[in-house]
C-alpha cells in the first residue's frame, strides 16, 4: 500500500534553506518523494482495463512546418499510457503523422467546424505544440479558449493566451521562461531572478496548475509549490517541452488529479532525461530518446 504523501509542513526541504526555512519554500521532489508519487499514482492497471479508460486525449497543434512538435507530444502521450490519442492538425500535417505513427489518429482541421467534434469527444486536451502563430491558429484559438475541457496549454498556446488573457479553461500551463515572461509582460531575466514569485504570479492570474520549466522546474497550484531537482542541460533541445506536455496530458487522461499529474510528469521527464544523459552524455540528446526511459519509469515495480 502506498504511503500517504507528506504534507508541505513535514517534507524534506533543500538543505541549503534549512536555516530560516520559510513555509513557502518549494518542496523538493527528491528520490523518495518521486517513488511515493509513482507508487501511488502509477499502480498496475486493472486486468480488465480498456483503452477507453485512458482517453481520448486530443493534441491540437501541428501547423504547417511544425508537425514534429505535435508528433512528439502525441506520441509521448501514447507511450506514457494514454488511450485513444487524436491530433487535430493542419491538413498538410495529417499525412506526416499517419505515416510516422500509425497508432495516432490524425484529423485534418481546416476550420472551427472540424475542431468542434474532436473537442466534444476529448477527455483531455493538449493545446499548443506546433500550433503556430499564423492564420490557421488564429481562427482556431477562440474555439480552443472556449472549450470546456481539461487542457494543458503549451508553446504557442501560451502565446495566444498572452495576447488574449481572458479567462481560459486551461488547467495546466507549461511555460518556459520566455513564455512566462511574455505572459507576465516582463523580461526573461526578471522571471529567472525570481522564479518562485513568477510561477506564483502566473498561477494567481490564470488559476489551475503552472509549471515553470527550466533547471529546477517549479510546479504551483496556489497552495503547493514543488520543485524538481532532477534534469540536466542536455534537455535544452528542441521538442523537449512537447514531450513534457504530452506526458502531463497522458497522466491526466489516466485519472491523476491536476497537481499530481503535473508534478509527477515533471519529475518523470527530468529523471528520464538524466537516465539518457547518464548512458550517452548530455550533448546530442534528442527529445524522443526519452521514450524508453519514460516507459521504464512509468511502470514502477509494485512494493
Ligand atoms: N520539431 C518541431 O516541429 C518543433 C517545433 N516547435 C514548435 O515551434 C513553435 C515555436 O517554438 P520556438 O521554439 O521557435 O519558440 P519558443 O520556444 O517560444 O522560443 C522563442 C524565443 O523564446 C525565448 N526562449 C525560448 N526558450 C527559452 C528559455 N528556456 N528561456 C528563456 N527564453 C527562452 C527565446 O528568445 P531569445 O532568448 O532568443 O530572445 C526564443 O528565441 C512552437 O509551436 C513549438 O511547439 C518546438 O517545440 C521545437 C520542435
Ligand atoms: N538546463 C536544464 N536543466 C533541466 N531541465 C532543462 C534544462 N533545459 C531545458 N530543460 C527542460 O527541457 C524542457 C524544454 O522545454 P521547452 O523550452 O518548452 O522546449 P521546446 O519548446 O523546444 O519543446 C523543459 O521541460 C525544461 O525544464
Amino acid at each position: 500500500m502506498a504511503r500517504i504523501l507528506p504534507s508541505l509542513a513535514d517534507v524534506h526541504h533543500d538543505p541549503t534553506h534549512e536555516s530560516g526555512a520559510r513555509m513557502t519554500d518549494p518542496v523538493f521532489i527528491d528520490d523518495e518523494m518521486h517513488q511515493q508519487l509513482a507508487r501511488q499514482w502509477l499502480a498496475p492497471r486493472a486486468r480488465d482495463a480498456n483503452k477507453g479508460d485512458f482517453g481520448p486525449l486530443l493534441v491540437i497543434g501541428g501547423a504547417p512546418g511544425y508537425s514534429g512538435a505535435a508528433l512528439l507530444a502525441a506520441e509521448t502521450a501514447l507511450r506514457a499510457g494514454a488511450g485513444a490519442t487524436l491530433v487535430g492538425c493542419a491538413p498538410e500535417t495529417a499525412s506526416v503523422l499517419w505515416l510516422h505513427r500509425p497508432e495516432l489518429m490524425a484529423r485534418a482541421v481546416r476550420t472551427r467546424a472540424d475542431l468542434l467534434p474532436l473537442l466534444a469527444r476529448a477527455r483531455v486536451v493538449v493545446a499548443g505544440p506546433g500550433l503556430g502563430r499564423e492564420d490557421w491558429a488564429a481562427q482556431l484559438w477562440p474555439t480552443i479558449a472556449e472549450a470546456g475541457r481539461v487542457q494543458v496549454l503549451d508553446a504557442d498556446g501560451l502565446g495566444w493566451l498572452a495576447d488574449n488573457p481572458q479567462q481560459h479553461p486551461a488547467r495546466v500551463l507549461t511555460p518556459h521562461p520566455g513564455e512566462a515572461a511574455r505572459l507576465l509582460g516582463g523580461s526573461v531575466a526578471a522571471v529567472q531572478v525570481a522564479r518562485e514569485a513568477a510561477v506564483r504570479e502566473l498561477q494567481a492570474r490564470h488559476g489551475g496548475v503552472v509549471i515553470l520549466k527550466g533547471a529546477g522546474s517549479l510546479v504551483c497550484d496556489g497552495e503547493r509549490l514543488w520543485q524538481c531537482p532532477a534534469g540536466n542541460p542536455g534537455m535544452a533541445t528542441p521538442g523537449m517541452g512537447d514531450v513534457l506536455s504530452g506526458l502531463v496530458g497522458a497522466l491526466l487522461a489516466q485519472g491523476l488529479p491536476l497537481f499530481e499529474a503535473a508534478a509527477l510528469a515533471v519529475s518523470l521527464h527530468a529523471r528520464a532525461g538524466d537516465l539518457v544523459a547518464a548512458a550517452a552524455g548530455e550533448r546530442g540528446l534528442l527529445a524522443s530518446e526519452l521514450w524508453p526511459a519514460l516507459r521504464r519509469l512509468l511502470n514502477p515495480e509494485p512494493i
